[in-house]
């Protein structure tokens, strides 16, 4: 049977995401998300996004989100999309104030919206502390609390070193010399999804230092590929880079993203990273699922 589901799309730096209000609208009759993450993703017979975000009533905090990637997988964080969830929750009057505190799989992070003529232009999240042991990441290997620092992978007779960081979700990050040459379909096809050092699974992503408050990031991401940008994944790329020593601590880092910038700091006396930028809207609208 067809069923009209209302949505709204919105991005961070060309993160998109197919966002439903589960506040002011009534989802049960959705039988699956993973499902309809997958079918609304899709951008020839679905709307075309990275994935499904829903907005719900939160008994911890203002508001919850949960994160579906493109192939239904559900994800612990997602930097976009809080920032876009910031945007719409205040924008409809879901809270009564520019700081509130939005539930994740990963914790609650506070979210401050940033104003221009009356709506939201800009958020920042404190997106907690990273998350640095092993098992936790999690990443195999020797149990222990040790951070993963330049840690040696051989794939095909090549040798690469590795920063592993959580988020809240897993990042692997490697340093290039040059962006445009960073093996992004080599090494994101075979490590996000079903590599057995990254038990869950890992966003596999790249940086290159620009300057002591510069960097490039491109990432694949677990669970849908290629994205323009990941707000997790600029928050892991600043901390690799503090824990590999390339930048330092309570440095505000511009993160260039393909979709855009992102500012991330990690800040020492609370041990938490902050991330700051945009988000927008880009339709509404009406999907007929089948
Ligand atoms: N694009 C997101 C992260 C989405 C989840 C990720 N693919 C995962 O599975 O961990 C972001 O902006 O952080």
């Amino acid at each position: 049977m067809e069923q009209k589901i209302s949505f709204t799309k919105m991005h961070g730096l060309g993160n998109c995401y197919i966002y439903l209000d589960g506040i002011t609208r009534d989802l049960s009759s959705i039988e699956s998300f993973p499902a309809l993450s997958h079918q609304v993703s899709d951008p020839y017979k679905g709307i075309g996004s990275d994935g499904l975000i829903l907005i719900l009533p939160s008994k911890k905090a203002d508001v919850r989100m949960r994160i579906f990637n493109k192939d239904g997988s559900e994800a612990m964080n997602c930097g976009n999309g809080l920032r876009c969830v910031a945007k719409y929750a205040y924008e409809h009057q879901l809270v009564d104030s520019r700081q509130f505190a939005i539930e994740t799989l990963s914790g609650n992070k506070q979210a401050t919206v940033h104003l221009r003529e009356g709506s939201v232009e800009e958020v920042t999240v404190d997106m907690g502390e990273p998350i640095l042991e092993r098992a936790q990441i999690p990443v195999a290997g020797p149990l222990g609390g040790q951070p993963v620092i330049r840690e040696q992978l051989t794939v095909d007779g090549e040798d690469y070193a590795f920063t592993a960081v959580s988020m809240g979700n897993p990042h692997a990050l490697f340093f290039v010399d040059a962006i445009a040459e960073a093996p992004i379909h080599k090494l994101g096809a075979l490590l996000a999804d079903t590599y057995p050092l990254f038990p869950n699974g890992v966003n596999v992503g790249f940086v290159e230092k620009l300057s002591d408050h510069e960097v490039n990031y491109r990432v694949w991401e677990r669970g849908s590929g290629i994205t323009q940008a990941c707000g997790t994944g600029a928050c892991a790329s600043v901390v690799a880079s503090i824990l590999e020593k390339r930048v330092a601590k309570d440095v505000p880092v511009t993160v260039h993203l393909e979709g855009g910038d992102l500012t991330i700091e990690w800040q020492s006396e609370s041990n938490h990273v902050l991330m700051t930028g945009e988000a927008k809207t880009i339709c509404d609208g009406v999907y007929f699922q089948r």
